[in-house]
């Protein structure tokens, strides 16, 4: 079908997530890029368009969503990034762990632990997938921490327990990081933390950790996705390391779609 098709299709409508998040504004760059005048991004939330794809898929209809991996959707669904010549989402991206400055003299056992943090792409998605299937988060992180003590004490050798020490993580409601926030709160309180996580969007998440209301994030996605942030707060927090690799963001469609790149969009 002729790429107007595709553009009526969807009524020119790209489905996007919450409007902070970085997939959004590389979303825009990738509208200019490539000159998709007649298109629009909307945005909503990382539920709103996982609802929004199910409708679709299940209808066999079009749908262009902002999507990343790792995601569920990817388990769920056959589905597709477009082919991104012009680079406007980046390339392989990293999920980082980020800290209020001042976090290691606080709560240095935390800082340590935190730093630690990493897992695989595969351990993320028992724990999405379990979520996705109805599971509360917190049971689906604790179900994942009780059968893998061995890969928590990677994160935890070595660090002493503490007595009741406050901490906050920040997040934002993506189905990935649900899943990382959730397994963290679980290890830092079987090493005596209080812990409080706070669901927020990813300018608040980044300007929390940048004023030290929220201790740390395991949110951070760099160095393309958050370059926003991490350029307008640098100095004013410390990235505590990478916890996964080979993530990627990019625009989805359901594999039935005879589309493979973004330039298939244009006019
Ligand atoms: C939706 S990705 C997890 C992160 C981002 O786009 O900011």
């Amino acid at each position: 079908a002729g790429a107007g098709s595709v553009g009526e299709s969807v009524k020119y409508k790209i489905t996007g997530i919450d409007p902070g998040a970085g997939i959004m504004e590389a979303t825009e760059r990738a509208i200019t890029d490539y000159e998709l005048d007649k298109w629009d991004l909307v945005s909503g939330s990382g539920a709103a368009m996982t609802a929004a794809l199910k409708k679709a898929y299940d209808a066999e209809k079009p749908i262009i969503i902002t999507g990343w991996t790792p995601h569920w959707k990817f388990a769920k669904y056959d589905l597709k990034y477009l082919e991104d010549p012009k680079g406007s989402y980046g390339g392989e991206e990293e999920i980082h762990t980020i800290g209020r400055t001042g976090l290691q003299e606080d709560l240095p056992e935390a800082h340590q632990i935190l730093s630690n943090f990493s897992w695989s792409e595969e351990e993320m998605g028992e724990i999405m997938i379990a979520i996705q299937e109805g599971e509360k988060p917190e049971v689906a992180a604790q179900n994942w921490v009780d059968a893998n003590a061995d890969k928590i004490a990677l994160w935890t050798d070595g660090v002493e327990k503490v007595d009741g020490d406050e901490i906050k993580l920040a997040y934002v409601a993506w189905d990935s990081e649900i899943a990382s926030t959730n397994v963290m709160k679980i290890v830092l309180e079987d090493m005596g933390y209080k812990v409080t996580t706070v669901q927020v969007e990813a300018g608040p998440m980044w300007t929390a950790v940048a004023d030290g209301s929220a201790d740390a994030s395991l949110a951070a996605w760099l160095p393309l996705t958050h370059a926003t942030y991490s350029e307008k707060f640098d100095g004013k927090f410390e990235d505590l390391g990478v916890s996964m690799t080979g993530v990627k963001i990019g625009l989805v469609v359901p594999a039935y779609m005879d589309i493979t790149s973004i330039e298939d969009l244009q006019e």
